[in-house]
């Protein structure tokens, strides 16, 4: 059994919440945390797809070479990923052919009342859904401060929603194989 996070991240906070996620995974099955634009195409059990929300939505390329301007402004305090400009995950999603067994999505955004910030999670849910059957759980977004620092506790509810999915897929196949 294998699992796959499969994350795009400007600033860190996402990447660390695949990787909190994949912690949670890590107790049911072998797990992969890998960037959207150089994510493997190899078949797995379990792909869970996050990205950061940018202008209520996925990151696309202009709203990717804003996040590097943020970087670039030293009030900011801010650091980009090596290859934050590169193609994410509106670009993997789109390419997405053969459903897996098993998928869910995550994101995030910033902690205001949800109508005001948008929500990535639910935007790569609703796409993955044209092709791909019901996702094994809903799609969670973890949250960050105006300042672009994970709120505390975060890193926690991560781990805890990777171990709920693992639960969720894995003891569901034992029991349909066993
Ligand atoms: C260009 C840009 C637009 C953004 N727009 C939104 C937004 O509409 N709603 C929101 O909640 N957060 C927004 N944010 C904040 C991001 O959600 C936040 O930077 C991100 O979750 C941090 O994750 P990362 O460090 O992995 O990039 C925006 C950030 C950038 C750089």
């Amino acid at each position: 059994m294998s699992a796959l996070v499969i994350y795009e991240s400007m600033f860190g906070n996402t990447r660390r919440i695949a990787e909190a996620i994949g912690e949670g995974l890590s107790e049911f099955t072998e797990v992969r945390v890998e960037p959207a634009a150089s994510a493997s195409h190899q078949t797995v059990d379990l792909v869970v797809v996050g990205a950061p929300t940018h202008a209520h939505s996925l990151p696309r390329a202009a709203s990717r070479a804003d996040a590097a301007k943020w970087a670039a402004d030293p009030e900011k305090h801010l650091a980009l990923e090596p290859g934050a400009a590169e193609a994410g995950v509106r670009e993997w999603v789109d390419a997405v052919e053969d459903a897996p067994g098993a998928w869910a999505a995550y994101g995030t955004r910033v902690d205001i009342p949800r109508i005001f910030s948008g929500d990535a999670a639910a935007g790569i849910e609703r796409r993955l859904r044209r092709q791909w059957p019901r996702p094994a759980v809903e799609a969670e977004c973890f949250l960050v401060t105006t300042d672009n620092t994970l709120v505390e506790g975060e890193l926690e509810r991560a781990r805890e929603w990777g171990g709920n999915l693992g639960r969720t897929v894995f003891a569901m196949q034992a029991s349909a194989s066993g």
